[in-house]
């Protein structure tokens, strides 16, 4: 196991060793708090390796607490989780996308992109390849604050990938763009699992965008947040152009159960 951590009395589960891309993933939280306020109770999330997850549900449901507790940020929580193994053995690589770029001012974007690697791996051929692959390569020695904001999650996007993550967490990695731009990023990420699968949480406010991109989506109820409905997407993801993710979303909207509600 890569990495398994808990409080309090946990239950360890076990999970299929990774084959490919990506490693397994299993979350059991039986509590977590923010003080007296009970945020998450009794959420289970697993994913297969290589399979893309969406969290989707209304703001404040804890799925970016949920986030935290996955990469290690959090520790102050009841339950377990495991990450990986991979099946060579070798340490599991994580890579978060979070809601604001968190990009380091101060660097150029190459430089962004070369200090999540390993010292030796610095000056390497993998920067220039990712910045090529998210069409960055004519901004790779400007500053943060000399891109747009497309421009600055691309880079994080870049930055995530660039250590060929075997688990990629997302928060909300499009919000505030305009439709266009979130779309071409959409496809960049979508091509980008096509090369290099990995497994995924992705936290999303969008329908559409966790109906583009994911395998299964995970509806969230809030007040605690909890999983409420577990819905495959059956079309495979190369045949998801936007025609079909909208016809997705409208049957999952009509459905009868209360609540498919949540998503209206
Ligand atoms: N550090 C904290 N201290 C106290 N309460 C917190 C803290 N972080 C989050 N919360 C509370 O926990 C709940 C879940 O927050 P979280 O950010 O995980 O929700 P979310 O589903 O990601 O929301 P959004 O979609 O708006 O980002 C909210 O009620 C929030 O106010």
């Amino acid at each position: 196991m890569s990495r398994f951590w808990n409080t309090a009395s946990s239950n360890r589960s076990s999970v299929a060793a990774s084959a490919g891309g990506g490693c397994p993933l299993r979350l059991e939280i039986r509590s977590k708090r923010f003080g007296a306020v009970e945020v998450l109770h009794c959420l289970t999330i697993a994913a297969a390796a290589g399979e893309v997850v969406a969290l989707v549900g209304p703001s404040g449901c804890g799925k970016t607490t949920a986030l935290g507790i996955v990469a290690g940020l959090d520790r102050d929580y009841d339950g377990s989780v495991e990450v990986g193994p991979r099946l060579d053995g070798s340490p599991v690589r994580l890579g978060y996308v979070f809601q604001e770029p968190r990009l380091l001012p101060w660097r150029t974007v190459r430089q962004n992109l070369a200090l999540v690697l390993p010292r030796p791996q610095r000056k390497g051929p993998a920067v220039d390849a990712m910045l090529e692959a998210l069409e960055l390569s004519d901004c790779a020695d400007r500053f943060p604050t000399q891109l747009s904001l497309g421009m600055a999650r691309r880079v994080a996007l870049a930055r995530a990938f660039v250590v060929q993550p075997d688990l990629l967490l997302m928060d909300e990695p499009f919000v505030s763009l305009d439709e266009p731009t979130a779309l071409k990023l959409r496809a960049l990420l979508a091509g980008l699992l096509e090369r290099r699968p990995a497994t995924v949480l992705l936290v999303t406010h969008n329908l559409r965008e966790a109906l583009a991109l994911a395998d299964r989506l995970l509806l969230l109820a809030p007040s605690p947040g909890r999983v409420v409905a577990d819905v495959p997407v059956a079309v495979p993801r190369a045949a998801r152009d936007d025609a079909t993710v909208e016809a997705l979303r409208r049957n999952l909207l009509s459905r009868p159960e209360s609540v498919f509600r949540l998503l209206a």
